[in-house]
C-alpha cells in the first residue's frame, strides 16, 4: 500500500485537509499540504486523535469542558465560534480561529451579550449533552430545547457535518433560548448560502424560518469579525449583506453534479460552472485547501479532484479525443495488447524483373487453396489469402518495389516479411539489390526464394554467396537468412517455402486483438462505375463487420458490403485478412489508415476534418528533408541519421562515396546509406527517398525525366556531382549548419544534338534543337550521353544559322561548340545552366 496523502485521510475521515494538516504540523510532522503522504505511524496517529475527537464528541467530551480545566474550556468556545463566523467555504477549518474572535462572535449571536458572559457560558456549559451530539440537522426547537455543550460542539465541528456544527454551536448558548435559536438560524443560513453539498452543509434547508432576518443581521455581524475572509469574500458579503437588508432573496445553489467531469487547466471559473457554484466560493475552497489560485488560474489534475473530493463528489477526467487524428487512433489500436490471438502473416514478395514473382504467386493462388474453391479462381484483389497447414498465410500482390515502397512512404508498414525471389541462372540483379535495401529499410525479415533450380545453368550457391554481400548470410554459413531453393513453374520447395513462412512468423509472434474495432491500411482503391468507391483493405488489428462506420485516409462511411479475395460476401473479417469494400464517401489513396469508429456520427465528423484539413494541406511542401534545412532539422532532435542515396556512373564512385561520406565526422549525427546503385536516378530512387527522408546524391549521373518531375512533386533533394570531395564537402557542411550558399545552380535549357560537323578551326560542332527553356551564350553547359555526364565545361559558341545570338529558346535550332571539347555525338544531350547568386539572408 503507498502512502496515504493528507487529503486522502482527510476524506476518509470525513474531516477536512486543513484540520489534518493543522493537527499534523502541530504533531510536528513534516508536511507542508494537503498532498503531503504519511508515514504508516503519522498516519495511524492522526487517525488515532481524529476518531478519538469524534468520540469525544460523543461520549467524552465532558472531560474537556470541566470547570476544574478551564485551560480546556476555550476550546468549546472556539467551536461554537468557529460556526458562527466561518464564511460558507471554510467549514473544515472553524476550529482554527481564535477565542477573541469566537467570544466576539458569539456575543453576537446572543443578541448582544457581554463578551464575558458568553464566555462563561462556555465555560458553564461543560457538562456534555450527548444526545445533541448525536442528533445532526436538528431544527430550532430541538435546539431550544437542548441544553448547551460546548465542548461538544467544538469536537463535533471538526467531525462532523456543517450541519451537526450549527446544531452544535446553537446549542451553545445555553439558558437563551432565543439567542440560540438565532445562532442557529444564522448558521444554518449561512450553510445555504453556500449551497453546497457534502462537508459545507449544503444539505440544510435554507434559513427562512422566522428568526431568518435576525439570523441574518447576526450572520452579517459575524462577517464582519471575520478576519479570515478574503479581500473578494468580504466584497461577496457586503454584495449579500446589501442584499439581505433590501429584503432580497436569497439565492439558491442548484445540486452539486454526482460527479465533476473536469478537464485539466480549468480555472475557478470553469469549475463554478459545472459545480453550480460562484468561482468565489471555489477561490475559498481552494485557499482552504491550501491552493492559492484566483479565478482564472488553471488548476492541476491533483487539486481539481481534491476540490472535488471536498465537495463530497466523485471526478472524472475528460480527456479530449481529436477524432481526425485517426494516425493516432490507429497506434493506439495496433497497440492494444488485450484478447491478443495469433494472426497470419501478411507477406509481400520481391524481386528483379522476370525472376519468377508471378509465376510463383499464381502457382501459390491455383495450388493451396481449398478444393472446394479450385478451378475458374479468379483473384478480384491485389491480395489473398491461402493455407497451409491449417494456417493462414496473407500475400499481398503487389508487383514492383515502387508500389512497396509507395505504401511505406504513406505510413503504411503492412509487410511482415518479404519473400525475395532471386533467378538461381540469374543471380543478384540490380532490383534484387533495391529490393534488399527496401526491404530492409522497412525493417522486414526477408526470406531467399532461389528460383529456377530446374533451369540447366541454375546455380543456386552463387547466388546465396552474391547475397552474402547484402548481409543476406544463410543459417548454414553462420547466418539467419533462411534460403529456400524453388522451381516456381514446377512447384518445386513451394511447400518448404511455405513453412519457412510459418516458421519465421511464428518466430516473429505476430498477434492481434480481433475483439476491437479494426484498423488496418488501403491496399489499393478505385472508383467503380456501379458500385461507386471500392477499396482493397488489409485488417491489421480487430475485426471488421459489415454496417462498421469507418474512416478510410480522408473519407468516411459505413461498410456497405465486404468481400473476400475471391468476391465472396462476407459479414465479418478478422485480422490480416484482406477485404474489399464499398460504402466510402470517396476514393482513398493506397497507403491510407483506415479506423472503424463506434459511431457513424464520429466516423464523419473525423472524416470531414480530415477531408478539410488534405484540402488546406494540398500539395503543402512536405517536411522532406533537404540540404537547406537539414541542420535545422536536426537541431530539433528530429534526426540522427541522415538517409543517403547514392547512384553513380560507376560502382568504384559509388563505393568511394558511400566511405568518404560514412567516415564525415559531426557530433550526434552520422551518414546513413540506405541504397546505393549504378545507373540513372529513377522514380523508384526517388519514392525510396521520400519513404525514409533521404537526400539522393548522383554522382556524374542524372535523374530521368520522370525521377526529376517526381522528385519537383515530392521535394526529394537530389544532388549533383562531379566531383567527390564537393558531394561530401557539402554534405558535411550541411550537416554542421554550415550550407551558406552563395551560388546555387540553376538549369535553365536542355539541347539535343541532332547532327555533327567537324570543322578544323573549330573543331567539332553540334547542330541540335533546344528542347526544354533555353540557352543562353554564358551559360555553362554538361554534355551528357545515356543519363551520363561526360564532360562538363564552357559553352564556346552560339549560332542560329550563320549568326552568332546571345540566346536561343524552346523550339528552335541552333548550332553550338563547347570550349576545349569535340568528343560531341549525335543523340548527346547538352544541358545548359547558369549559377545564380543567393542572396544572403
Ligand atoms: N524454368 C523456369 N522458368 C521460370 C520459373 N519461374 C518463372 N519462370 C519463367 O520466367 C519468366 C518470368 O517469370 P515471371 O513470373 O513473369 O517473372 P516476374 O518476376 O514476375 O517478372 P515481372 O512481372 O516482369 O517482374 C516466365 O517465362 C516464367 O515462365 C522457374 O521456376 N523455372
Amino acid at each position: 500500500m503507498g502512502k496515504k496523502r493528507i487529503y486522502e485521510l482527510a476524506k476518509e475521515l470525513n474531516v477536512s485537509s486543513k484540520a489534518i494538516l493543522d493537527k499534523a504540523q502541530e504533531k510536528g510532522f513534516d508536511v507542508k499540504n494537503h498532498m503531503s503522504s504519511l508515514g504508516s505511524n503519522e498516519e495511524r496517529q492522526l487517525r488515532e486523535t481524529f476518531s478519538n475527537k469524534g468520540n469525544n464528541a460523543n461520549k467524552s467530551q465532558s472531560n474537556q469542558a470541566k470547570p476544574a480545566q478551564p485551560a480546556k474550556s476555550a476550546k468549546p468556545a472556539q467551536s461554537r465560534d468557529q460556526h458562527q463566523t466561518t464564511s460558507n467555504a471554510q467549514p473544515a477549518h472553524r476550529n482554527n480561529q481564535s477565542n477573541s474572535t469566537h467570544a466576539r462572535t458569539q456575543s453576537n449571536n446572543n443578541g448582544g451579550h457581554s463578551t464575558s458572559q458568553n464566555h462563561s457560558t462556555s465555560q458553564s456549559h461543560s457538562t456534555s449533552n450527548r444526545s445533541q451530539s448525536s442528533t445532526h440537522n436538528q431544527n430550532q426547537s430541538t435546539n431550544r430545547n437542548q441544553s448547551s455543550n460546548r465542548s461538544q460542539s467544538a469536537n463535533h465541528s471538526q467531525s462532523n457535518n456543517h450541519g451537526q456544527s450549527n446544531n452544535r454551536s446553537q446549542s451553545n448558548n445555553t439558558n437563551r433560548s432565543q439567542n440560540n435559536n438565532r445562532s442557529q438560524s444564522n448558521n444554518r443560513s449561512q450553510s445555504n448560502g453556500n449551497g453546497g453539498s457534502g462537508r459545507f452543509g449544503g444539505s440544510l434547508s435554507s434559513g427562512n424560518g422566522r428568526n431568518s432576518r435576525n439570523n441574518r443581521n447576526n450572520r452579517n455581524n459575524n462577517r464582519r469579525r471575520n478576519n479570515f475572509a478574503s479581500k473578494y469574500s468580504k466584497k461577496n458579503q457586503r454584495i449579500k449583506e446589501t442584499n439581505h437588508q433590501k429584503g432580497a432573496p436569497e439565492r439558491k445553489n442548484k445540486a452539486l453534479p454526482e460527479t465533476l467531469v473536469y478537464q485539466v487547466g480549468m480555472n475557478a471559473q470553469d469549475l463554478g460552472k459545472i459545480l453550480h457554484r460562484e468561482p468565489s466560493e471555489i477561490v475559498k475552497k481552494l485557499f482552504m485547501l491550501g491552493v492559492m489560485a484566483n479565478q482564472n488560474q488553471s488548476l492541476d489534475k491533483d487539486t481539481i479532484e481534491i476540490l472535488a473530493a471536498d465537495y463530497g463528489i466523485a471526478a472524472k477526467e475528460k480527456v479530449e479525443v481529436d477524432v481526425a487524428d485517426i494516425d493516432k487512433t490507429f497506434e493506439e489500436e495496433s497497440n492494444n495488447t488485450d484478447h491478443l490471438e495469433t494472426r497470419p502473416p501478411v507477406v509481400t514478395i520481391m524481386g528483379h524483373v522476370d525472376h519468377g514473382k508471378t509465376t510463383l504467386l499464381d502457382h501459390l493462388r491455383h495450388s493451396h487453396i481449398t478444393a472446394g474453391e479450385a478451378g475458374g479462381i479468379t483473384q478480384a484483389i491485389g491480395a489473398y489469402q491461402l493455407k497451409h497447414q491449417g494456417k493462414t498465410i496473407t500475400f499481398l500482390d503487389t508487383p514492383g518495389h515502387a508500389a512497396f515502397t509507395e505504401m511505406r512512404a504513406r505510413g503504411a508498414d503492412i509487410t511482415d516479411i518479404t519473400v525475395l525471389v532471386v533467378a538461381a541462372d540469374d543471380g543478384v540483379m540490380p532490383q534484387t539489390i533495391e529490393a534488399i535495401h527496401h526491404a530492409q529499410a522497412a525493417k522486414t525479415p526477408i526470406i531467399v526464394a532461389v528460383n529456377k533450380i530446374d533451369k540447366p545453368g541454375a546455380n543456386p550457391n552463387h547466388v546465396m554467396e552474391q547475397l552474402t554481400e547484402y548481409g543476406l548470410i544463410p543459417e548454414d554459413w553462420g547466418g539467419d537468412t533462411i534460403f529456400v531453393q524453388i522451381s516456381a513453374k514446377f512447384g518445386k520447395n513451394i511447400d518448404e517455402l511455405l513453412d519457412m513462412i510459418l516458421l519465421q512468423s511464428e518466430v516473429m509472434e505476430l498477434k492481434a486483438n480481433p475483439q476491437q474495432n479494426a484498423a488496418g491500411s488501403v491496399i489499393e482503391a478505385k472508383l467503380d462505375q456501379g458500385k461507386g468507391s471500392v477499396a482493397t483493405l488489409l485488417i491489421q488489428q480487430g475485426t471488421m463487420h459489415t454496417g462498421d462506420p469507418i474512416v478510410v485516409g480522408n473519407t468516411f462511411g459505413r461498410v456497405r458490403t465486404m468481400e473476400n479475395e475471391r468476391g465472396k460476401e462476407i459479414k465479418k473479417a478478422l485480422p490480416s485478412t484482406p477485404v474489399e469494400i464499398t460504402g466510402l464517401s470517396d476514393v482513398p489513396e493506397a497507403g491510407d489508415r483506415f479506423v472503424v469508429f463506434d459511431d457513424e456520427k464520429t466516423a464523419r465528423a473525423a472524416g470531414e476534418e480530415r477531408a478539410k484539413n488534405a484540402l488546406m494541406e494540398e500539395r503543402r511542401t512536405k517536411n522532406t528533408v533537404t540540404l537547406d534545412n537539414l541542420f535545422d532539422t536536426m537541431k530539433e532532435g528530429e534526426m540522427k541519421e541522415v538517409d543517403v542515396i547514392i547512384k553513380a556512373d560507376v560502382q568504384g564512385s559509388v563505393e568511394a562515396l558511400a566511405n568518404s561520406l560514412k567516415k564525415i565526422e559531426v557530433e550526434g549525427v552520422r551518414v546513413n546509406i540506405i541504397h546505393t546503385a549504378v545507373g540513372a536516378i529513377n522514380e523508384s530512387d526517388v519514392t525510396l527517398a521520400e519513404a525514409s527522408n533521404a537526400i539522393i546524391i548522383g554522382f556524374n549521373v542524372r535523374p530521368t525525366p520522370q525521377a526529376k518531375s517526381q522528385a519537383d512533386q515530392d521535394n526529394v533533394d537530389i544532388r549533383l556531382h562531379r566531383v567527390i570531395y564537393n558531394a561530401i564537402d557539402e554534405i558535411e557542411h550541411a550537416m554542421k549548419g554550415k550550407l551558406e550558399p552563395t551560388y546555387k545552380e540553376e538549369v535553365i535549357g536542355e539541347v539535343e544534338v541532332r547532327d555533327i560537323f567537324k570543322a578544323s578551326k573549330v573543331g567539332t560542332i553540334a547542330g541540335g534543337m533546344v528542347t526544354d527553356g533555353h540557352i543562353s551564350k554564358d551559360s555553362k553547359v554538361r554534355l551528357i550521353r545515356d543519363s551520363v555526364v561526360v564532360y562538363e565545361g564552357e559553352l564556346g559558341s552560339l549560332k542560329r544559322f550563320k549568326d552568332d545570338v546571345n540566346d536561343v529558346k524552346q523550339g528552335h535550332e541552333l548550332g553550338l561548340t563547347i570550349e576545349n571539347y569535340n568528343d560531341i555525338k549525335v543523340g548527346d544531350v547538352v544541358e545548359a545552366y547558369i549559377m545564380k547568386e543567393v542572396p544572403i539572408e
